[in-house]
């Protein structure tokens, strides 16, 4: 790397500095100091944004002073951030003067090269789709005023297309040329996210030859990174993947070629792909939700709290029957406490189970299929019964609403997808339950919840009842059966049924809660399960009977994880402990 090195004397504002740049490192420290004073600024090299000759300025408007001596560098700078699990970035900037305008030239050059050559996923060209009309409708304001000058300092060129209808983004993705891009960049919500995510999967398989209907087949993982400037109403990938809602921070995330690998869960109906889902695949209670807050769009970000709470009052269970196949449960448990962040070692130790252990996996799905198969790998779990709730998530989906998540412990790369089963239960213990993902307290530890952490599940409805035999939503036609069971078995691959346990329904309240709250005891007592409607991320799905399957890592954003708060310092200005630039409060 020595040739990449480069030393000399610099001025920052009136003090001398000592400024050396490595193939890794641009330092400086001021040299006029005492010994013990001495402050050394260290900058990554794969988090300078850009250089500029003269004096400039990017945010909030773009000021430029040309000069023969002068240079600015921009950078990431970490801030704390507020309620939030993640670090805001913040944009960096120190002006530095040299003796000659020779110097400054040697300084400007150095550090573009050294750029080029040490961050080789930054982007070059960028296609970017908004979404005039996500969240509160601010996606144009957004990528005009905070990204775009950023991405034109950073060189990059971009290829801007304000959406006009649904389904534009994903359209574009599966049929034009796509040639020169390096990535692709959503401006929008989950529902935007999702429709790069399908156009960038279909057309990866579509060019590979392979079969998406085919639950079997083993997916071909998307070359384009996708970048998510978050301008929606959940922003629950933005979350999980980077910490914080700041299209700022996620600007310079993408900008820096940052590469986070992202599970990604496709479900099947009859044989063929339905859709696809990062972050929530959930029957019952989000499904109603989902259904209920399209009708009330015009309300914005706000429709899932109105819905959530209408949802909630109406009081459902729904009835159905879940199969899982369980993961390896020496490699990591949904309740073990742990968190995803940046650098997770379970997703690095799956990241070469999946591409340098190279094994066929639809021996393990095609068993499900085809009765006749006699491939004995993994077992099957059912469970029968009444829920409030089925969801399958392949990422913890941490969203501003829930800081934790709908399972705080999942991890965004590991090939598996945690499954959690809220059976029905009265009002109370589901209100409990709910509002345990607003703070750190643990929704699982509850009687009627379980959690499993899974590589495919299938939903159906109960065998002998077709939908017609359901009320779409939520209304009453008679009480409960008093003694109704759910039913626990594993069947082992190859079709043989063995019946584990029978439990009776959770969650019913006790004598002194029905004499204590006569409401909650009404609410709860008159109700038989209703139909509901599968929420895929924020799309309602046609089916209910499904099948879905977890593969691991097939795309990839521009992301790092959420960087860990615990292990930076805590310094109040740049500091030279740190490896990296933060002025995170004490
Ligand atoms: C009492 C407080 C309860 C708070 C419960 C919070 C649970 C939050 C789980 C969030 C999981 C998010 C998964 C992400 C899904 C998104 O892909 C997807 C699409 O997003 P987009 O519109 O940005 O495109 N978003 C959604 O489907 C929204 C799901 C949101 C559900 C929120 C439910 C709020 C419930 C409020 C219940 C209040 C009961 C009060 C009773 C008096
Ligand atoms: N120009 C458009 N007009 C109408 N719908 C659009 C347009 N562009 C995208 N969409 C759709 O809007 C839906 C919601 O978008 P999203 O950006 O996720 O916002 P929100 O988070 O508020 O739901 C997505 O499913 C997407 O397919
Ligand atoms: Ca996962």
């Amino acid at each position: 790397m020595e040739t990449d090195r480069l030393e000399s004397s610099l001025w920052v504002g009136n003090k001398r500095c000592r400024a050396v740049l490595t193939g890794w490192h641009f330092n400086w420290t001021e040299v006029d100091k005492k010994n013990r004073d001495k402050k050394t600024i260290s900058v990554p090299v794969a988090e300078v944004v850009g250089v500029e000759e003269g004096r400039v300025e990017i945010l909030p408007q773009k000021v430029v002073v040309e000069t023969d001596k002068d240079f600015t560098v921009f950078y990431v700078k970490r801030s704390s951030s507020g309620g939030s699990s993640g670090l805001l970035w913040r944009l960096g900037r120190t002006q530095f003067s040299c003796l000659s305008r020779v110097l400054r030239d040697q300084w400007t050059n150095q550090l573009r090269t050294v750029l080029k050559t040490h961050s080789p996923l930054r982007p070059h060209k960028l296609l970017v789709f908004i979404n005039p009309f996500g969240g509160k409708r601010k996606g144009r304001k957004i990528y005009h005023s905070v990204v775009a000058p950023l991405f034109e300092l950073a060189g990059i060129s971009s290829h801007v297309i304000v959406t006009e209808r649904a389904n534009q983004a994903r359209d574009h993705l599966l049929k034009k040329d796509l040639t020169g891009f390096d990535g692709v960049v959503c401006v929008g919500g989950d529902g935007m996210f999702s429709e790069i995510l399908h156009g960038l999967i279909g057309r990866t398989q579509q060019e590979a030859g392979l079969c998406e209907n085919d639950p079997s087949v083993t997916l071909q993982p998307c070359l384009l990174h996708i970048g998510i400037i978050p301008a929606g109403s959940t922003d629950c990938v933005c979350y999980a993947t980077v910490g914080v809602i700041d299209p700022l921070t996620s600007a310079l995330h993408i900008i820096i070629g940052d590469s986070q690998p992202l599970d990604v869960c496709s479900v099947h109906h009859a044989s063929a792909l339905v859709r696809y889902s990062v972050s929530m695949l959930g029957y019952g209670f989000y499904g109603d939700v989902l259904t209920e807050s399209e009708k009330h769009r015009w309300m914005g970000p706000l429709r899932y709290d109105y819905s959530g709470t209408m949802v909630y009052l109406s009081n459902r269970s729904y009835a159905g029957i879940v199969q899982y196949l369980p993961a390896d449960p020496l490699l990591s448990s949904p309740r073990d406490k742990t968190r995803c962040l940046s650098g997770c070692s379970v997703c690095s130790r799956s990241t070469e189970k999946l591409f340098h252990h190279f094994s066929d996996s639809s021996s393990l799905y095609s068993s499900h299929f085809s009765q006749y198969s006699s491939e004995t790998e993994g077992e099957w779990m059912t469970v029968e019964g009444n829920f409030r709730c089925v969801s399958l998530t392949c990422m913890s989906s941490s969203c501003p609403r829930s800081p934790l998540g709908l399972s705080p412990s999942a991890h965004l790369a590991d090939g598996t997808g945690d499954l959690i089963l809220v059976w029905d239960t009265n009002p109370l213990g589901f209100l409990k339950f709910l509002y345990r993902h607003t703070s750190t307290q643990d929704q699982f530890d509850l009687p009627f919840v379980e959690v499993h952490r899974v590589k495919a599940v299938r939903f159906c409805l109960p065998s002998g009842k077709g939908e017609e035999q359901y009320e779409k939503t939520g209304g009453s036609s008679g009480g409960v059966d008093e003694g109704e069971t759910k039913s626990v078995e594993t069947e082992s691959s190859n079709g043989s049924q063995q019946h584990l346990a029978e439990t009776g329904t959770r969650g019913e309240l006790t004598n002194e809660e029905k004499t204590a709250n006569p409401f909650l005891c009404g609410l709860c007592c008159s109700k038989s399960p209703a139909l509901s409607v599968w929420n895929c991320d924020g799309e309602i799905l046609p089916f209910t009977d499904i099948f879905s399957r977890i593969h691991g890592q097939l795309v990839h954003l521009y992301a790092r994880g959420i960087e860990d708060r615990e292990a930076l310092h805590s310094c109040s200005e740049e500091c030279d402990k740190c490896e990296r630039i933060c002025i995170l409060q004490k």
